[in-house]
């Protein structure tokens, strides 16, 4: 069964939003500090071109950490999976997506999985080009060839600002530095990752994305393969196991898409060979993951049986 009908999935939205109230939006990275709490947005897009969307679906947000789905994909087109795989690993952690704590008990030193920071750190290293204009052209043409839109940008502002306080992740780098995992100068790399980051589009171009994935790598709309269907297969798994940070598990159960959440209040759902979902609420749970925007998600799930499991 598919949701087809705005009027079905404004309901769903007004039922998640009562939620809203129980999160807070990120301020760690100040900009992202002033977002509203109480939005909520969504659409879903089905491969023959049909958009359903509910709530204030032209608000744009930065990706975040949905980005690191996005610079897998491109980093395991540039390097292959073998090359990559040396470098991060392929398993949950269980710990917070900006934990350092694991780092030093791996021999090597080799982070976890993609999908946390020092992971996405080491992903993003990976992404080919001399400069870091040219590494950031690459993923922004990549990103703009899923969503068919060639004025997909980044947001300077929350660019800048994470910029000026990613202590942490420049902590990360550090230490994958001396590990000899990372080769590269640390601003460098901390300027590109908090562009990338900083991707910005509204939950329609998400669901595009969202779709590309779901589809195996390939636009449906124009019949263009993206990725490789062994790259988008990659993805969607990390999506799986570790998409929802320290919540995965749960979020597998209770919702069974696979997902990709940022700290903007962003997901992207891609439910496999059917359709893409973008979803943007800004308030968070205490694992850094759009509060509302799960429960929309569940409901979803629920109403229209699109648990893969
Ligand atoms: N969870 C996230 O969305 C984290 C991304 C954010 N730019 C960071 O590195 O902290």
């Amino acid at each position: 069964m598919l949701c087809q009908s705005s009027d079905e999935l404004k309901e769903l939205v007004r039922e998640a939003k009562k939620c809203a109230k129980n999160g807070r939006v990120a301020n760690y990275i100040p900009a992202l500090g002033k977002a509203n709490p109480t939005d909520l947005s969504i659409a879903i897009h089905y491969p023959d071109g049909n958009c359903v969307q509910a709530g204030d679906i032209e608000k744009k947000f930065t990706l975040q950490s949905i980005s690191k789905v996005i610079s897998l994909a491109l980093v395991l087109m540039d390097r292959g999976s073998n090359y990559v795989f040396e470098r991060v690993g392929m398993e949950p952690t269980g710990d917070p997506f900006n934990s350092i704590a694991k780092l030093e008990t791996m021999v090597p030193a080799k982070p976890l999985n993609p999908m946390i920071n020092a992971g996405a750190l080491v992903v993003t290293h990976m992404i080919k080009g001399i400069t870091v204009e040219e590494r950031f052209q690459r993923l922004l043409l990549f990103i703009q060839d899923m969503v068919r839109d060639s004025n997909i940008s980044y947001c300077k502002e929350v660019a800048l600002s994470e910029f000026e306080t990613a202590n942490l992740n420049r902590a990360l780098v550090y230490f994958l530095k001396q590990h000899n995992i990372i080769q590269e100068d640390v601003e460098h790399l901390i300027d590109l990752y908090t562009k990338q980051c900083a991707i910005e589009m509204n939950c329609f171009d998400l669901s595009k994305i969202g779709m590309v994935f779901a589809m195996d790598g390939v636009d449906p709309e124009s019949g263009k393969r993206i990725m490789p269907v062994d790259v988008a297969r990659i993805c969607k798994t990390f999506m799986v196991t570790c998409g929802m940070y320290n919540a995965s598990g749960e979020f597998a159960i209770k919702v069974g898409i696979p997902s990709k959440s940022g700290v903007s209040g962003g997901i992207m759902g891609s439910v496999p060979g059917r359709f893409g979902i973008g979803i943007f609420g800004p308030a968070l749970d205490e694992k850094g993951n759009s509060i509302a925007g799960i429960k929309l998600l569940e409901l979803l799930s629920q109403n229209y049986q699109l648990s893969m499991f």
